[in-house]
């Protein structure tokens, strides 16, 4: 380890974030009800121009009116580059109540565009007296984004998420496909005739984990278009979770279970984790550092990789 430390990301679950437009109000008490961990109501994409304001009014209300229970709360703001960001801003941070916890920030491509936001949500949390400060997370969805990723996740000490989107982050960098996230049809090797799919979004991906955990951020998956296909949703979820995602984006109630699943070790992996670390504290105990578990070797390192897994497990236990 370098004599930096790396610092921890924080510590809640964020297995799934249940994404819907603020401008459908009448699917929020079911987004309250879901098993997500992270609710992200949108005022982005998935809502037309003409209902901005609208989506906005719906949301300031929610935000007080449901019961979110221990869900992270989070709302996802218009892009810098458009006239309706400062707006979403200045009337959430005026009118919505204290149980607000996060500003999600699409296609950011820069620090300064944190350093932007912050400036804005500092001077509106000191001129309401808020004392509950705004968290932010992030989408990675250009090529921009990608580029300056490390600069963006050590940007603000309100950097809680980053999350890569997939569909801006391929129309970006101008990577021929149409579907949101997984296989990607002429994305393969071949070997003797047999084609090899391969993932176009690990190299993106692998940045993001690394720029996260220099930085203690959460690293998320973000979303999986074809909510038709599970299997396909749970193959990425489960790529990225070996890679250090905590979790990954539901554009569909139904996305949610699968990625509960996923990103929750299973006993069968607890089990063994805790198996290891007993092996090597015995290790320890007669003063070698390494043993022999299940005819393999573990070492100083292994205890690390099991205390993840055991460490993610109690977190979603509570
Ligand atoms: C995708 C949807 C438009 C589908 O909605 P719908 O047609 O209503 O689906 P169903 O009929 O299958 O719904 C079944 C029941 O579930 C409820 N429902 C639907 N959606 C949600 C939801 N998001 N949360 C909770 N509950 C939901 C329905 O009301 C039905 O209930 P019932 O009648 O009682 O059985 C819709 O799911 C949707 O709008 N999803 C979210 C879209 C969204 O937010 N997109 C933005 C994120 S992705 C993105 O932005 C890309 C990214 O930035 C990138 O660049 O990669
Ligand atoms: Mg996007």
């Amino acid at each position: 380890m370098s004599f930096r430390i790396q610092p921890a990301a924080p510590a809640r679950p964020n297995r799934c974030q249940l994404f819907g437009p603020g401008s459908r109000p009448a699917i929020f008490e079911k987004m309250a009800g879901s098993a997500a961990d992270v609710i992200n109501l949108d005022l982005e994409d998935s809502v037309a121009p003409d209902d901005k304001s609208e989506a906005r009014k719906n949301i300031i209300q929610a935000i007080g009116d449901v019961d979110w229970g221990s869900k992270t709360l989070s709302v996802r703001i218009n892009g810098l580059d458009t006239p309706y960001w400062y707006r979403d801003v200045v009337d959430l941070l005026e009118q919505a109540s204290d149980r607000l916890d996060q500003i999600m920030i699409p296609k950011v491509g820069c620090a300064g565009d944190i350093y932007a936001v912050d400036a804005l949500v500092t001077a509106i949390e000191r001129a309401k007296g808020r004392t509950k400060p705004i968290a932010f997370e992030v989408i990675i969805e250009s090529a921009a984004g990608i580029a300056h990723v490390e600069e963006i996740a050590a940007a603000s000490p309100r950097m809680e998420a980053m999350s890569l989107g997939a569909a801006d982050f391929a129309a970006s960098m101008g990577m021929q496909t149409t579907g949101i996230g997984g296989t990607q049809e002429n994305y393969y090797m071949i070997r003797e005739g047999v084609k090899h799919w391969s993932d176009p979004w690990h190299w993106a991906q692998a940045a993001i984990v690394a720029a996260c955990r220099t930085h203690g951020v959460l690293p998320v998956d973000g979303p999986f278009g074809d909510f038709s296909d599970d299997e396909g949703y749970v193959a990425q979820a489960r790529r990225s979770a070996t890679l250090g995602m905590v979790g990954k984006w539901a554009i569909h109630p139904k996305q949610v279970a699968l990625a509960n699943e996923v990103f929750t070790p299973s006993e069968e992996a607890v089990t063994e984790a805790r198996e290891i670390l007993a092996a090597m504290e015995k290790a320890k105990a007669e003063g070698a550092g390494a043993t022999v578990y299940k005819g393999r070797l573990v070492d100083i390192a292994s205890i690390k990789q099991a205390e993840v897994v055991v460490k993610q497990a109690e977190l979603i236990a509570g």
